[in-house]
């Protein structure tokens, strides 16, 4: 025996990148995964993935990242890989105004492919070749905040694939992005689960035994509630009532009178 953790194991999230062609989304995924760069690309044709392993805040994940071919004669080819993704990367370049608004198609497009709500799913922003001089710069930092702020998007980060400059970062953003999105979806979850729906029937099970009164037969002191469940035993009705609400047992099968043979006593509103 050992008293070591077993290796935490990584979990895999699916990372989408998409954007009008030529805005460098393919020299992102190639400096992240293999911390290389060509000056001159191949269009990419439909989709292509490649797997990253990575730290953040001392959890571990597999980030399968799949480039997309922002030509738009590819649609057809891409759209059918957006579902199932756990975030994604709407890129601009920082010369080209007109990738910018294109984020806002690709947005769509992906929405509507993936099939999930816009303010449920970690979108971020990346404005690639930052490394370009300032003249060349078609796309203020305050044009892309705007446009976030109008589409809902908190996250941004600006890189450069040629200078590897954030290029992580960028990954390490969409993660955060998702965490933050997984905790708000968890949170309400755990809310809808701790509330009781007052206008549902609720079925109970019958001949239920209630552990802290001694129902399982173990010999214990028998409480007042013991002989409520044992009094109703022919039809079980009364055990769950007893268990349910114990200090309402005088109110007998919820308002219904005792005597009233069919008492539909497990299936009532309250
Ligand atoms: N200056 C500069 N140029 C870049 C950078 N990243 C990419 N490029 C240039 O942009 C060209 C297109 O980049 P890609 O990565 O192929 O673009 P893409 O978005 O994948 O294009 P599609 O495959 O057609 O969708 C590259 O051949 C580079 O010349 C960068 O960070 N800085």
């Amino acid at each position: 025996m050992t008293n070591m953790r077993p290796p935490q194991k990584s979990k895999l999230l699916k990372v989408i990148i998409l954007g009008d062609g030529g805005v460098g989304k393919s020299a992102l995924l190639t400096r992240f995964v293999s911390n290389r760069y060509e000056e001159n690309n191949f269009h990419t044709i439909g989709v292509e993935f490649m797997n990253k392993d990575i730290a953040v805040d001392g959890e571990k994940y597999t980030l399968q990242i799949w480039d997309t071919a922002g030509q738009e004669r590819f649609r057809a080819l891409r759209t059918p890989f957006y579902r199932g993704s756990d975030m994604c990367l709407l890129c601009y370049a920082l010369d080209d105004r007109d990738s910018l608004r294109g984020c806002g198609l690709w947005r769509n497009e992906f929405l509507n492919y993936a099939d999930v709500k816009a303010d449920r799913f970690p979108f971020i922003v990346v404005g690639n070749k930052n490394d370009l001089r300032p003249e060349k710069r078609q796309v203020s930092y305050e044009d892309v905040q705007q446009w976030c702020t109008e589409y809902g998007i908190g996250a941004h980060i600006e890189t450069s694939s040629k200078t590897a400059t954030n290029v992580s970062d960028a990954f390490v953003l969409a993660l955060r992005q998702w965490r933050r999105m997984e905790c708000v979806a968890e949170a309400e979850q755990r809310q809808l689960g701790d509330t009781i729906d007052l206008t549902q029937p609720i079925q109970l099970m019958h001949r239920r035994q209630c552990c802290t009164g001694g129902g399982g037969g173990g010999g214990g002191t028998r409480s007042k509630a013991d002989d409520v469940v044992n009094e109703a035993d022919d039809d079980g009705q009364m055990a769950d009532a007893a268990m349910h609400s114990p200090s309402a047992m005088s109110r007998h099968l919820f308002g219904q009178s005792r005597s009233s043979p069919k008492a539909p006593a497990t299936n009532y509103r309250l």
